[in-house]
């Protein structure tokens, strides 16, 4: 049970949380005529937990949450929340509340009468207990004083604070935000999630919370479920995610810049391409690596002569590197503390993470090398090895 108490000091404080229920979603399909929009999709949210839904556009994860939220019926599979199966529910039978991209809030209604109808309406709340809770969620939102204010004269942030209000203040045991901050600039989004993962928290409310931006997914979410084509590819922390990635599509679609990959052939013990021959596990087709796992060495020729090899010192033996590479550094991209650089290499171009201290120059030559530990290999199938 959810509990309020009023602090001397400040605004209601919700205090108890696990208000939330599991989600199962179990082997769902949906189908639209020849699309196959989801494909077996198996995972499970835990009471309380926020599962980021994290896809290219057209990989099924409003779909997904639109099955959720009843809005749209499985072609095959289940969905139970807290062990109750949900097909055949009405939207509005559902415990559930959802946040969409476009805010929806009813243009003629104050930011407080737009809360208040939602829970007046939707929840059957009477008139005070309504307008009691709605002040609070502002209040909790940081938006109190937008209260007696209609959509029009609202900032975009602040009408989308207002419409993410509307969908907390009702309680529901499950919330479903479907790219809840797009359309929001950069700064603001930060700041926003921010506020929006802090009360999921304190309401204890099961989220699933779906963006294209994987930096927002990692985020927010407790895990990430990722997407492609309708198949779920991988759910995991977003250490998991991000250090094992399950398939090479998450290998190559999470992180900025993604892992490098490069196909090859097996033989002999080992993975042969265009530039390198690295030893691999059998049945691998391509290998990765994390554009920080590369060390790169200046091994620039100048006017009066060769510069030694490792002119920037790398603290890997070299016995052990399994990959390397010489090449042309072509660009080289600063961000904060750290350098992103293109080295084109017999083996294509490869993004290099670097010290911002360290400055390669467009144009140098470079030697590239990497332990075997930092590798991953994929199969035929795309699987990790
Ligand atoms: N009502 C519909 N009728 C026909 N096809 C649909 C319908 N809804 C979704 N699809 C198709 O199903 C697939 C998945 O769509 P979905 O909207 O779930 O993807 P998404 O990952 O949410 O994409 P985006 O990030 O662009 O919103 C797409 O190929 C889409 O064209």
């Amino acid at each position: 049970m959810t509990r309020i108490t009023e602090p001397a000091d400040g605004p209601a404080v919700v205090t108890a949380a696990t208000a939330g229920v599991p989600i199962e979603i179990d082997g769902l399909g949906r189908s639209f005529g020849p699309v196959h929009a989801l494909r077996d999709v198996t995972l499970t949210v835990a009471p309380g937990e926020i599962v980021a839904l994290l896809g290219p556009s057209g990989s099924g994860k409003s779909t997904l949450l639109r099955i959720c939220a009843g809005l749209e019926e499985p072609t095959s599979g289940d969905l139970r929340f807290g062990a109750v199966s949900q097909l055949g529910v009405a939207p509005h039978r559902r415990d559930v509340s959802m946040v969409f991209q476009h805010f929806a809030l009813y243009p003629h209604l104050t930011a407080l009468e737009n809360l208040t109808l939602a829970l007046r309406h939707g929840r059957g709340l009477p008139k005070a207990a309504a307008v009691a809770r709605a002040r609070e969620t502002l209040d909790m939102l940081g938006i109190g004083e937008l209260a007696a204010r209609r959509p029009a004269k609202m900032s975009g942030g602040q009408r989308q604070r207002v419409a993410i209000g509307r969908a907390l203040a009702t309680r529901a045991r499950v919330i479903l935000l479907d790219e809840p901050m797009s359309g929001l600039d950069a700064q603001l989004r930060v700041d926003l999630r921010v506020e929006i993962v802090g009360l999921l928290r304190r309401l204890g409310t099961t989220a699933l919370f779906v963006t294209h931006d994987q930096a927002e997914a990692m985020a927010v979410g407790d895990r990430v479920a990722v997407l492609s084509g309708g198949r779920l590819q991988q759910i995991g922390t977003p250490d998991e995610i991000y250090d094992r990635p399950a398939t090479r599509f998450v290998a190559a679609f999470i992180g900025s810049p993604p892992m490098n990959v490069r196909e090859g052939r097996w033989h002999d013990g080992q993975l042969h391409g265009d530039g390198f021959a690295l030893p691999a596990p059998a049945g691998a087709t391509a290998f990765g690596v994390r554009p920080e796992h590369l060390v790169l060495v200046a091994a620039a020729s100048t006017g009066s002569g060769s510069v030694p090899a490792d002119a920037v010192v790398a603290p890997v033996a070299l016995a052990s590197d399994a990959l390397r590479v010489t090449g042309e550094v072509v660009v080289s991209e600063r961000l904060g503390a750290e350098r992103t650089v293109y080295v084109r290499t017999s083996a294509g171009v490869l993004a290099v993470r670097v010290d911002a201290a360290e400055v390669p120059g467009v144009g140098m030559r470079v030697t590239l090398r990497a332990p075997l530990s930092t590798l991953t290999f994929f199969d035929a199938a795309g699987a990790r090895i």
